[in-house]
Order: structure tokens, then sequence, then C-alpha cells
């Protein structure tokens, strides 16, 4: 094979694992190497380096890599950047394979925007010649390509990952979801991967979050031909929840003067909201999953069920397990509803959405109140960076972009003057400040822990600006537990 096919043959794949695998192949295969007794393909990240390919003379995979390959100098070539050539007497690596005793070697780092992302190492016996200018002019020359080609392939996934980063975005401000903080561009994936299908969900964040816009989504991105209809559990009393959400037969009870379909039926082939559910009675909740397990419900007064084609979607700012523990909360509702959980993250862990809400709630309430305000003043967005909206979240971040344009003497932009928290939320929350939610005393040690690890976990990330990788050595981690971490945590 010439050096134009080995070119080729490289450059025609499609990604570079493939490519590598390929140029590994080609390598070998090629007629300046074809006395090579090993090849062998380097990968380099900043966690270390890993062998992606490494075969000998007859295309047999080399397993035992540090008895037969010195990869020493790999990481020599791969910390300089530099191209190394040496003899090698193999005792020293106390071989295992029938390889030469000694073997002339070269290692040629690839290069992508100037950082090391591969080694390529050969080695052929001192029987032949050592390698030829020549030979190592084509390697470096190969090596260049497949490093260009490496950084093409990455600017492209990395391009398309933010391609559809922003339509998602996009798609979510259309139907009102602002934020592009990562954890809310993770949940509006998961929002759109929960659209597709009827099963039950649970949506869970702190008050003001967002749940019922994220209802509203689930129901939006669906194709539903029955509407959306929502109930607060907190909001009814325990006894009338029944007959509200299963209907009742005329007759069934003083004040049933006719059929009354329960909003069950009446949301059939579309959503069901149960907001609050942390609020509904024990024995609402036997019912409720019942009807989960089954698709039927039971009007007041009736004598038989009907099948209902309803889709349900609940909302909590409450821990349903410590309501669990408590006896407040059945355990096997729990279950049936955890698995399919869309968690609505605080704002306070994701304040590079702060001032991006801010300028949308002022469009808003310049529609709403008929005002035209430009935006707001440097102080006042300073001021609204240093507020933790711990009491209520978005919500409370509306609340004080509406009063501040209320009270606000300047038509055009908002001072600093009038976005105060109010007198009560600023007391606790000046108590709570810089303290996490579950580290208030409640909770066992390893529970309280646990939650300080995961705001510790989400703080470097968010300082890092979403790089995982700085993230993890700020906190001086490895890969391996920061991942793990990040997997026990449910961060993404
Ligand atoms: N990401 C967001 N983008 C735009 N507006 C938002 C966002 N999140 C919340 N809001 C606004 O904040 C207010 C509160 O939102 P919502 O009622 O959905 O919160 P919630 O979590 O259901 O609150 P609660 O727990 O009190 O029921 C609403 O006016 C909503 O439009």
């Amino acid at each position: 094979m010439d050096q134009f096919e080995v070119f080729h043959r490289i450059l025609t794949q499609s990604n570079p694992s493939s490519m590598v695998s390929m140029a590994t192949q080609a390598c070998r295969e090629t007629a300046n190497f074809c006395q090579a007794e090993v090849v062998a393909y380097y990968a380099v990240h900043a966690g270390g380096m890993d062998c992606l390919a490494a075969c000998d003379a007859f295309d047999n995979e080399i397993v035992d890599l540090q008895r037969n390959i010195n990869e020493n100098l790999v990481q020599q070539v791969s910390l300089s950047g530099n191209l190394q050539t040496q003899t090698l007497n193999l005792n020293e690596l106390d071989r295992s394979l029938s390889l030469s005793k000694r073997q002339h070697v070269v290692a040629v780092p690839i290069l992508s925007t100037a950082s090391v992302t591969g080694v390529f190492y050969i080695a052929r016996s001192t029987d032949h010649m050592n390698f030829t200018e020549n030979e190592i002019r084509v390697l470096k020359h190969l090596c260049k390509d497949i490093g260009r080609l490496i950084q093409n392939t990455r600017n492209m996934q990395e391009t398309q990952f933010e391609l559809d980063t922003t339509r998602s975005e996009l798609e979510m401000n259309r139907i009102g979801i602002m934020g592009d903080h990562p954890s809310m561009v993770h949940m509006f994936e998961i929002i759109k991967k929960l659209a597709r299908v009827p099963s039950t969900v649970l949506i869970h964040g702190e008050s003001g979050t967002g749940k019922e816009l994220v209802a509203g989504a689930l129901y939006k991105l669906g194709s539903y031909d029955g509407p959306l209809i929502s109930l607060n559990c907190g909001s009814v009393e325990p006894n009338l929840l029944k007959s509200e959400l299963f209907g009742h037969t005329k007759g069934s009870f003083t004040g049933a003067v006719k059929d009354r379909p329960g909003l069950f039926k009446r949301a059939e082939n579309g959503i069901l909201f149960l907001d609050e559910l942390g609020e509904m009675p024990l024995d609402m909740q036997v019912t409720l999953l019942r009807t989960l397990e089954c698709g039927e419900i039971h009007p007041v007064g009736a004598d038989e069920p009907m099948q209902v084609q309803t889709r349900i979607v609940c909302a909590t700012h409450r821990d349903l397990r410590t309501m669990v523990k408590d006896g407040k909360f059945r355990n096997d509702l729990r279950q049936r509803l955890k698995g399919l959980t869309i968690r609505v993250p605080p704002l306070r862990d994701r304040r590079s959405d702060i001032l991006p809400l801010a300028d949308y709630f002022v469009t808003k309430y310049n529609q709403r109140l008929g005002l035209n305000f430009k935006g707001l003043r440097k102080e006042a967005k300073d001021q609204l960076m240093t507020m933790d909206f711990r009491n209520g979240n978005v919500r409370e971040l509306e609340h004080t972009i509406e009063r501040a344009m209320v009270f606000e003497d300047d038509p055009d932009f908002i001072s600093v003057k009038y976005l105060e928290q109010g007198d009560e939320d600023r007391d606790e929350s000046a108590q709570e400040a810089g303290l996490p939610p579950k580290i208030k005393g409640d909770g066992t040690f390893e529970e309280q822990m646990s939650a300080y690890a995961s705001i510790l976990l989400k703080d470097a990330i968010e300082k890092s600006k979403g790089n995982k990788t700085k993230a993890m050595k700020s906190l001086g981690l490895s890969r391996t537990t920061f991942y793990s971490l990040l997997n026990r945590h449910g961060i993404n």
C-alpha cells in the first residue's frame, strides 16, 4: 500500500475511533513499515492515556501492554509533544510475546489545536535497519493529518451538541420556560423524552421553580386530543377530593343532584396535573395508586368502575422520602412515581439564569402593565446577583421585578431602589444564606453529608461554567471518584 492509499483510507473514516484503527492497520500494512512488530495507538486525555489499539506483526492484539510496549516512552511523548526514537532492549520490559529482543522504536505525537491527543508507537526488530528519515517524515505527515481530522470531528460533534442544545432551549423558550444553565438544558432533554410517552411523571422542585410550567411543556410537546386540567391537591376539602377526582352519581351523597364526571374523566385523552401531591390524604393515595396501576376509576356511588385514558403528571416541593418515614406518604405510591421524576433545579443553583430571566420578566410586565422599560441598571443587576431567592425561586424573582417596575420613578430603567426582597423574606434568607437547604438540622448525618456533597459538586460545576474536568480538578478528585459522585447524586 502506498502513502496515498494510507491517507485515503484513513481520511475517509467517519469518526475518530474507526479512523484510528484504520490508521493503525494501514500503518502496519504500509510497505515502509511492513517489518513493524508492534503498532499501537494511545489516546491522551486530561486523566492520562488509554491504549486504543495495539497489534503485533500477525495482527494479533497485544493484551499485555506493559510487558511489550515501552509505555514510559509513550508518556514522555504525550507530555513533551515531540517525536522520539529509541533502540529498546525488550528484556528490560520482561516481554511476553515472541518479539525480538532488541527493537527500533518510534513514538509520534498526534496534535490537535496545540495539545497532544494521541501517540503512535511503532517498533521493529533491530534485525532490520533503523527508521529512515523518509519513514519518519511519512509518519509525521500521517499523524498531522490524523490530528487535524480528530480536531475537525470534535468541532463537528461540539457544534452538533450546541445546535441540539440551542434547539431545545429555543423550543422551551417558545413555550415559556426560560433558562440556559446546563441543569436546565439537561431538564429540557428529559422533558422532551417524557413528552413522547404516556407514563406517569413526578415533577419535583422547590416552590416557584416552574413545576407547573414543566407540566405545561409535557402537554404542549405531547400530542393530546384531550385537555390539560390542573388540581392543587391541598386546595380541596379532603372529603370532597374523591368526588372531585373520580366524579359521582346523582344521589350518592347529599347535594349530589346530578351525575358529575370527575377530573380524571374530564381530562380524558389529555393530562391531569396533580399539584402539591404531598398534601393528598393517605386514603386517597391508595385510590390514586390503584387507578395508576389499572387505569380504572370508580365514581362515588357508581356500581361499576370505568376505564379512563388520562395521563397523570404530579408535582411536589416536598421530600416524599421523609414524608414516607413520617408516615405521611405511602411508600408504594412513592415507589410507583419515583422512576420517572423531573427535577427542577432551584434558582440559586443556576445563577447564570437570573439576569436573562429578569429581562424576560421586564418584557412580560411591559406588555402586561403597558410600560416601556428598556431594562435594568447595572447596580440593579448586581443587586439581583447577590440575592439567593431561597424562599420563592423564579416566582420570587418575577415578583421582585414586577414590584420594581410598578414603583420605579424612571420610565426607562429599573434602578436598585425598589429591588429589595420583602422584609420577612430577607430575615429568613439572611439566616439561611450560604447554608445548603438540607443542612438545617434535619435528616441523618449521612443524609446531610450527602446533601452537602451534592451542593459542593454543583457549585464546582457552576463555577467552572459546566466544564467538568475543571470542576473535578478544583475539588481535587480523581476522574473515577468525581463521576461516580455525579452519578450517585444524579447530577448530569
Ligand atoms: N424557567 C422559567 N421561565 C419563565 N418563567 C418561569 C420559569 N420558572 C418559573 N417561572 C414563572 O414563575 C412563576 C412560578 O412558576 P410555577 O407556578 O410553574 O412554579 P411551581 O414550582 O409550580 O410553584 P409552586 O411550587 O408554588 O406550585 C410563574 O409565573 C412562572 O411563569
